[in-house]
C-alpha cells in the first residue's frame, strides 16, 4: 500500500476512539455511518462538478482537490465500517492481474 494510505488509514483508525470535538473524523464518526455517506455522496457531486470544469478550463487544480476529498471521505467510510484501503487496493491488483491474464491468453489464442 502506498504510505500515504498506510498512514492516513492508521490516523482514521485512532481516530475512532478519540473524543468527537477533538477533531474533524473523530467528529464524523460520532455522527455516524449517515453522515459520512452524506459527505461521500456530496464530494462525489463536487468531484463531477470540478471535472466538468477542469475539461473547459485546461485548469486541474479543483479537480485534484475535489478528488482528494472523495477519496479522504471514502477512507472514513470504510474505516468506520471496519475496512482498510489495503482491501480496496488487493481488489484493484486482482483485476488488473486477472486482465493481464485475460490479454495473454487472447494473444496466445491469435
Ligand atoms: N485528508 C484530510 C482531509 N481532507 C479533507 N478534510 C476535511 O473535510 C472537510 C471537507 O468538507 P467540506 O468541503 O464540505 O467542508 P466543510 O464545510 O468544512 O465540511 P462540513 O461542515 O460540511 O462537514 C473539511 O473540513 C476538510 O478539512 C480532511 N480532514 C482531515 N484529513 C486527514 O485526516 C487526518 C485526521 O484529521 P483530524 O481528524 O481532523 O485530525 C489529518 O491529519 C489529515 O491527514
Amino acid at each position: 500500500m502506498s504510505d500515504v494510505l498506510q498512514r492516513l488509514a492508521e490516523v482514521l483508525e485512532a481516530r475512532k476512539s478519540a473524543a468527537p470535538d477533538s477533531s474533524y473524523v473523530a467528529s464524523l464518526h460520532a455522527k455516524g455511518l449517515n453522515k459520512i455517506l452524506e459527505k461521500v455522496g456530496e464530494e462525489a457531486t463536487e468531484t463531477i462538478l470540478a471535472a466538468k470544469d477542469a475539461e473547459l478550463s485546461g485548469d486541474h487544480t479543483d479537480l485534484i482537490y475535489e478528488t482528494a476529498d472523495l477519496w479522504f471521505h471514502s477512507l472514513v467510510m470504510l474505516s468506520h465500517l471496519g475496512e482498510t484501503p489495503q482491501s480496496v487496493l488487493d481488489e484493484l491488483a486482482r483485476r488488473f492481474d486477472l486482465s493481464g491474464l485475460e490479454e495473454k491468453a487472447s494473444r496466445q489464442k491469435n
